[in-house]
């Protein structure tokens, strides 16, 4: 489903970043028709009033966290630029509007064919940048029938790209610095384009590989995976195994029967006096599976150790194959658990591996990567920390990708100014409200270095400074004002596609420049922003300026009612 061109792409450096063409979307169906009818029966009715070139500004932002949290990890902006890059319809695709709009005048669909996006400008704040409601993402600006017509795309674009990297760094929050995060969602994401991007936006969020080959093919991302069930289950016994000869690791000497050898050390484990009556014989059938796999990944090998019984056979089968391998001169990988109480059998499999180490004198064998998976999340990793678990690597599928805890980000596209004039939507729900004008956002920074609030002004405001107080006002609450002394300031949007201004255009980063600015943006935050229970609120200002006007064209636009 991808472009070719996109599976040149790599996780250190794009071919748009390395400044060539941009190329287009990830997935070839993001053209100029993926957007809602009313987007282009808007445009029609703009180019009939003569007004298809007015130029607008629209801010993308959303109006509330997702996952109950206080942050959110913005990403998406590549796909935008890059379909922003490539905007053009083609002939097929005017016809096909013909068609569905076969009232509208032939001078429409002229005008159509030679929209692109060429007086478009777009500023946007960093990808992989974290973020807070209203603040606006992006900012778009150009004639407003061709603005109207990136609505869809761009907020379908950032929308889910922004919570599924939400929903990782939020993951990895939980699991700590130090474990291996693997994304194994592919089967269980929405769809293959949701699969792809749950790939690449996990990676984003903090995950340090996936199980996605395509999305290792096409963005780079580092590949991993384990050991499957129907490999341990569709074995019977040893005589399976055509070939059971395996070399030793410096090809000294040759092993004839692998398999017997595995079952020489599975006796001597059995007679492990800390081990008795922990477990009798074990599943023949287990051993001859993983006794074939290591014939295959000697270098490599890793079982999944839950098919039939973790403790009484998965576990002694496992450490009777990876001591046959250490015999030969390999050294085993580790065991994958997918059921059953996860802290408890990590802690009995560390256990088992420390005894086996002491018992045979085989250095770091207590070191055995121990992988775990099956329907975890935030929760069940949290209930695992609480417990104390030897989990060292995660592989998180359905939860993660479906972001089964909330659906929807919920961004939005808001016309903010046109022709130079300010414009608000209004609404009962005052969190709905929009903030109007062509804005400037600010971050500032307190002595700590952590960000205190983030500050959004008119653009034609001077920039707030270092060492100055600066009146920071809760957009709609009159009450909720502070003055901060900001010890470094930094502007959040940049100009990633000029349109026609001279402004020079932001680089595009790598995946790997994306994902390290979201883990060091992550650390730099607050602890009591980032909480899983009850955390605080980050503060999103307005200057005071940019208050006065906002209050003035509300009172403006707003009917004023009558009673009788
Ligand atoms: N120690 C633990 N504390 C809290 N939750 C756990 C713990 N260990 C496992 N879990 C979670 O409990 C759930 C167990 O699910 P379930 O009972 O369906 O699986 P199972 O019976 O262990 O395995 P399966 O049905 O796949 O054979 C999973 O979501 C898992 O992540
Ligand atoms: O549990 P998730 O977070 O979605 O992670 C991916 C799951 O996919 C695989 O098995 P699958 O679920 O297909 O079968 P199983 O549950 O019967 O093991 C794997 O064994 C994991 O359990
Ligand atoms: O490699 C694995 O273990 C894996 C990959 C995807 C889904 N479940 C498991
Ligand atoms: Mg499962």
């Amino acid at each position: 489903m991808m472009g070719g061109e996109a599976a040149a792409a790599t996780a250190n450096g794009s071919k748009a970043a390395m400044g060539g063409k941009i190329m287009g979307p990830t997935n070839p169906m993001v053209t100029p028709l993926l957007t809602d009818l009313y987007q282009y029966t808007m445009a029609y009715a703009y180019w009939k009033a003569g007004k298809h070139l007015d130029r607008a500004v629209f801010d993308l932002y959303f109006r509330k966290n997702p996952f109950g949290g206080e942050y959110t990890v913005f990403a998406g902006l590549e796909e935008c630029i890059h379909f922003v890059a490539n905007f053009k319809l083609s002939d097929d695709e005017i016809s096909f509007l013909r068609s569905v709009m076969p009232t509208c005048e032939e001078g429409f669909f002229e005008y159509l064919k030679g929209v692109n996006c060429s007086d478009v400008e777009v500023y946007s704040i960093p990808e992989g940048s974290v973020v807070f409601p209203k603040v606006p993402l992006i900012r778009i600006e150009g004639p407003v029938a061709v603005v109207q017509l990136l609505e869809t795309p761009f907020v379908n674009l950032v929308n889910y790209a922004s919570l599924v990297t939400t929903n990782a760094a939020r993951h990895r929050y939980v699991s700590g610095k130090a474990k291996v995060l693997l994304e194994f969602g592919l089967r269980r994401a929405q769809g293959p384009d949701g699969g792809i991007s749950a790939s690449k936006y996990c990676y984003i969020g903090g995950f340090d590989a996936t199980s996605n080959v395509l999305a290792g093919k096409l963005f780079g991302i580092p590949l991993r995976g384990t050991h499957s069930h129907a490999f341990v289950s569709s074995y019977m016994s040893a005589d399976e195994i055509p070939d059971k000869t395996l070399r030793s690791s410096d090809g000294s000497k040759t092993c004839d029967d692998f398999f017997n050898l595995a079952l020489s050390w599975l006796r001597k484990i059995q007679s492990v006096s800390s081990f008795h009556g922990l477990f009798g014989e074990t599943n023949q059938s287990e051993l001859a599976a993983f006794t074939s796999y290591a014939l295959a990944f000697p270098n490599n090998f890793l079982a999944l150790v839950d098919t039939y019984d973790v403790m009484r056979s998965g576990l002694p089968n496992f450490c009777a194959v990876a001591l046959a391998l250490h015999s030969l001169g390999y050294k085993a990988s580790g065991i994958r658990l997918d059921s059953g109480d996860l802290a408890y059998l990590s802690i009995e499999a560390r256990n088992f591996f420390n005894v086996i180490e002491k018992e045979f004198g085989v250095a770091h064998f207590g070191k055995m990567v121990i992988t775990a998976s099956n329907d975890l999340n935030e929760e069940t990793i949290d209930a695992l920390n609480k417990q104390g678990h030897e989990v060292d690597a995660f592989g998180i599928g359905t939860y993660l990708v479906t972001c089964y805890s909330q659906a929807a980000l919920g961004c939005v596209f808001k016309l903010v100014e046109i022709n130079d004039q300010p414009r608000i939507k209004l609404s009962e729900d005052v969190t709905k409200v929009s903030i109007p004008c062509k804005k400037r956002i600010f971050r500032l920074y307190g002595k700590e270095g952590y960000p205190l609030v983030d500050l959004m002004t008119g653009e034609d405001e001077p920039t707030p400074k270092e060492g100055e107080r600066i009146l920071c006002r809760h957009p709609f609450v009159e009450s909720k004002r502070a003055y901060v002394v900001a010890q470094r300031v930094e502007e959040l949007l940049k100009c990633y596609w000029p349109g026609r201004s001279n402004e020079p255009r932001e680089e595009l980063p790598s995946l790997n420049k994306i994902r390290d600015r979201c883990i060091k943006q992550l650390e730099k935050m607050r602890q009591d922003h980032m909480r899983r229970l009850n955390p605080t609120p980050y503060k999103v200002s307005v200057s005071a300026k940019l208050y006065d006007f906002i209050h003035y064209l509300w009172l403006n636009e707003a009917p004023v009612g009558e009673l009788q």
